[in-house]
């Protein structure tokens, strides 16, 4: 039967990228994605400010919802002191083969957890499966109408702390408006908006931070 995107995109990886080179995975991927096939990666333009946002953070936790591809997992993962805990979502078990694959062409597999699941199961268990007390940083790039029950989720939980970081991808396109909403409205977030197109193309999207007050 006919191969799948994410099973095309990690062709590419192997043939185009060196094995245990970060780098040249991202770039395989920005390259497949321009020249071959568009895909929901991050891309280089909003992965160009995730890095800086992540590198300006230095966080000693981190969660990734939407691992997709790996795509962001490997930027993030790249930029991270030793000792760092991330840990990825992803519902889909295709995707989450998939994107095992890639983390660890990049040689970066020691550095992150993927793990399979709902966001909406896997947060409540944060606490008691990973020894997580609260996340430094946190990436969105799941389900957009979900970024809003899931940020809610996070306080129920007490996964929040003063000074913690959320970084939202596609607020623009496709869009998060509810969230937006919230995080720019609630007395509890300091939010800023970063402007820059949708992955491979000229359309109008951004990233939005959103800083955790209380
Ligand atoms: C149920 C919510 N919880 C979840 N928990 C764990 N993993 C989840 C979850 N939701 C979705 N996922 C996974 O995250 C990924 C989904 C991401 C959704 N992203 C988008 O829809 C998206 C879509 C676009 C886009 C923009 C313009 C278009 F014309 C077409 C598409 C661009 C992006 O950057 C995007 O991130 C999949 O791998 C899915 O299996
Ligand atoms: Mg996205």
């Amino acid at each position: 039967t006919r191969s799948t995107r994410p099973q095309r995109m990690l062709k590419a990886v192997q043939k185009k990228a060196t094995k245990g080179d970060p780098e040249s995975v991202i770039s395989a991927i920005d390259y497949f994605c321009k020249h071959s096939e568009w895909a929901m990666n991050v891309g280089d333009e909003k992965g160009s400010i995730l890095d800086s946002v992540v590198t300006e953070v230095n966080p000693s936790t981190v969660l990734e919802l939407g691992t997709y591809c790996g795509y962001s997992t490997v930027r993030i993962a790249r930029l991270l002191s030793p000792g760092t805990k991330f840990i990825t979502l992803e519902f889909n078990p295709a995707n989450v083969t998939i994107a095992r694959q890639i983390i660890a062409y990049a040689g970066l597999q020691d550095k992150v957890t993927v793990v399979e699941g709902s966001s909406g199961d896997l947060i409540p268990q944060m606490k008691e499966r990973f020894g997580i007390t609260t996340f430094d940083f946190i990436f969105l790039d799941h389900w957009k109408d979900r970024y809003l029950p899931d940020i809610k989720l996070f306080e129920e939980c007490g996964l929040l702390r003063k000074g913690s970081v959320l970084l939202a991808d596609n607020v623009i396109c496709p869009g998060a408006p509810e969230y937006l909403e919230y995080v720019r409205n609630s007395p509890r977030y300091e939010s800023r908006y970063y402007p820059a197109h949708l992955e491979y193309t000229k359309v109008e999207d951004g990233l939005e931070k959103s800083v955790f007050l209380e």
